[in-house]
């Protein structure tokens, strides 16, 4: 297992958002998470990929408790990769200079082959004001890749979205997960989840 949670849950000043979660998450797994909105997904999302503190229960990483990760900005550097609805690039570097500075050390060579994985190579140069919106969300995923994350976590990555991009968004999570990146996707869309190897679905703080 790449993630195990055991029986953890979160609350926001004493109000519940999530109750005793269990589960089991294997390497290269590309799993959808559904719910309403308030049901717990992205609390969910961000105790597992580390950006919040779970209140009680146990996280484990690789077989570490989260715990015990001591430095955890360098953890989320070597293992983790995020995505949100909106791409947070930085308009006025071009999409390289965008994935340089997630990762100085990226070669030339290595983010345009990552451009070319991802069917972008053309934008390399460009600036994230002069492509679309689905485009941007590519590069975005870029730059969430150029570390080599083992886990790509995504909060509603389709939400900007027209069908079409949401669909080759959602596609090119399968090919990624076929390569052993597992991916988590909190989204809204039942649909769009069809396509991951397993469904969770939250409700009122609680895996059904
Ligand atoms: N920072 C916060 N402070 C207080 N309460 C919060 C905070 N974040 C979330 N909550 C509450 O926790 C519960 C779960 O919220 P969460 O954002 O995890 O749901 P969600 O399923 O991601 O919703 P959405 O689909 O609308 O994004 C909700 O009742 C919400 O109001």
């Amino acid at each position: 297992m790449i993630i195990e949670a055991k029986n953890f849950s979160h609350d926001y000043n004493g109000d519940l958002a999530l109750k005793n979660i269990n589960l089991s998450i294997k390497k290269g797994e590309f799993i959808s998470i559904i719910g309403e909105s308030g049901s717990g997904k992205t609390t969910l999302l961000s105790i597992l990929s580390t950006l919040l503190k779970e209140k009680s229960g146990e996280l484990f990483f690789e077989n570490k408790k989260y715990r015990e990760i001591k430095n955890i900005d360098k953890f989320r550097k070597d293992n983790i990769g995020f995505i949100f609805q909106f791409h947070y690039l930085i308009n006025y570097l071009t999409n390289a200079e965008n994935i340089k500075i997630a990762n100085e050390k990226a070669s030339d060579k290595e983010i345009s082959e990552l451009f070319n994985l991802l069917d972008i190579r053309e934008l390399l140069n460009k600036f994230p004001n002069e492509i679309s919106g689905g485009q941007r969300q590519r590069v975005a995923i870029a730059r969430a890749l150029i570390n080599k994350p083992k886990v790509l976590f995504a909060d509603e990555p389709t939400g900007n979205l027209d069908s079409k991009n949401s669909l080759n968004v959602f596609k090119l999570f399968q090919e990624l997960s076929k390569e052993g990146i597992t991916v988590i996707v909190a989204t809204h869309d039942k649909s769009l989840a069809q396509l991951s190897n397993r469904i969770i679905e939250v409700k009122d703080g609680q895996i059904q």
